[in-house]
């Protein structure tokens, strides 16, 4: 009988290395916010598939909220259409209200559910429209400043932040053994269409699922300082001193803002993870050395 080879053995290795893993999160959910950012690369984005596959086999329940900013300004861009961003949100007319619902729930929530159907995994998409999953309402921003009496209010139109959350349609789906994947619009008992920040979503439904974490996959290596280094871990009170003095700021304030929201509602932790490396997923939650920023309550 020949020896294994140090490849085979490898793999052995690896594979008793994710087993703690396995074991812990077998039967727990996971909401998984992808960004438009991370959607970059096609090798990528299989590999995404197939993390999420992977996950589904071992008994983790991924839900996938996805976002596709960078795929609207494109379109918008074609028709002649420039977004204003205040906060991180884009300015939603009714013209541009129509884009949004468009590319998410038409072309991104769809490619999404093909690319993971096409690895051989289950994946049904919906928006949150579907089985009333996500009721809106508009989103009031103010702005003060010291020249102002008054904080200004900011009219962002079509813009929402979520009411409630609906979670039967996406726990009928878990118990059918299919991925769901999440288009981030909802609808007010106004019956207008609102364009809600996917990051939001994602952490609203990761607290109503109380899932066992929350994995947000951006552009960025995590939650970077000024010098550029990597915080391999922050609690909810550093976080605040970091958005304060600035350090985190545009985009990632989203992000973060509703991981503290949901690890402090009882989701176990939040992760900003690097979706341009392959198989960010499973590099967190199988190994060892874990990647990007945890967030934890404290
Ligand atoms: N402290 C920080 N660390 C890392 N990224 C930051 C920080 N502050 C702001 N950012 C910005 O946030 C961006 C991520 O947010 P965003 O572009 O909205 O991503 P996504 O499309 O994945 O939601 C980063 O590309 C970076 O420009
Ligand atoms: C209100 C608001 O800004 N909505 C976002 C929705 C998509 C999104 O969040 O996409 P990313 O995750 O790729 O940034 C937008 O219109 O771009």
């Amino acid at each position: 009988m020949s020896l294994p080879s140090e490849r085979a053995r490898n793999i052995a290795h690896v594979l008793i290395e994710a087993l703690p893993y396995i074991q812990r999160f077998r039967g727990k959910t996971m909401v998984i916010k992808y960004g438009g950012n991370a959607m970059v690369d096609p090798a990528l984005q299989q590999g995404f598939a197939r993390d999420l596959i992977l996950m589904k086999l071992v008994g983790i329940n991924p839900v996938v909220v996805h976002g596709g900013g960078p795929q609207i300004g494109r379109l918008l861009q074609r028709l002649g259409k420039v977004s204003e961003f205040v906060q991180g949100m884009r300015v939603t007319d009714s013209e541009t209200m129509d884009v949004v619902e468009m590319v998410l729930g038409g072309l991104v929530n769809k490619e999404i559910v093909h690319l993971i159907n096409r690895q051989g995994g289950s994946a049904v998409g919906l928006t949150g429209k579907d089985g009333d999953l996500i009721r809106a309402r508009k989103l009031i921003l103010h702005r003060d400043a010291p020249e102002l009496l008054a904080p200004e209010i900011i009219d962002l139109g079509h813009v929402g932040e979520v009411e409630s959350i609906d979670v039967g349609v996406v726990n009928m789906l878990i118990k059918g053994d299919f991925i769901p994947v999440i288009a981030p619009i909802g609808v007010g008992r106004d019956g207008f269409s609102y364009n809600i920040n996917a990051d939001l979503v994602a952490g609203k439904v990761a607290e109503v699922l109380t899932a066992e974490k929350l994995l947000l996959l951006t552009n960025t290596a995590g939650i970077l300082d000024t010098d550029g280094s990597l915080f391999s871990e922050l609690d909810v009170a550093r976080i605040a001193q970091l958005i304060e003095q600035g350090v985190i700021h545009g985009g990632m304030l989203p992000k973060v803002r509703c991981a503290v929201d949901a690890v402090q509602s009882g989701v176990a932790s939040a992760h900003i993870l690097d979706g341009r490396v392959e198989h960010a997923l499973l590099l967190d939650l199988f190994t060892d050395e874990g990647v990007g920023t945890l967030i934890r309550r404290r």
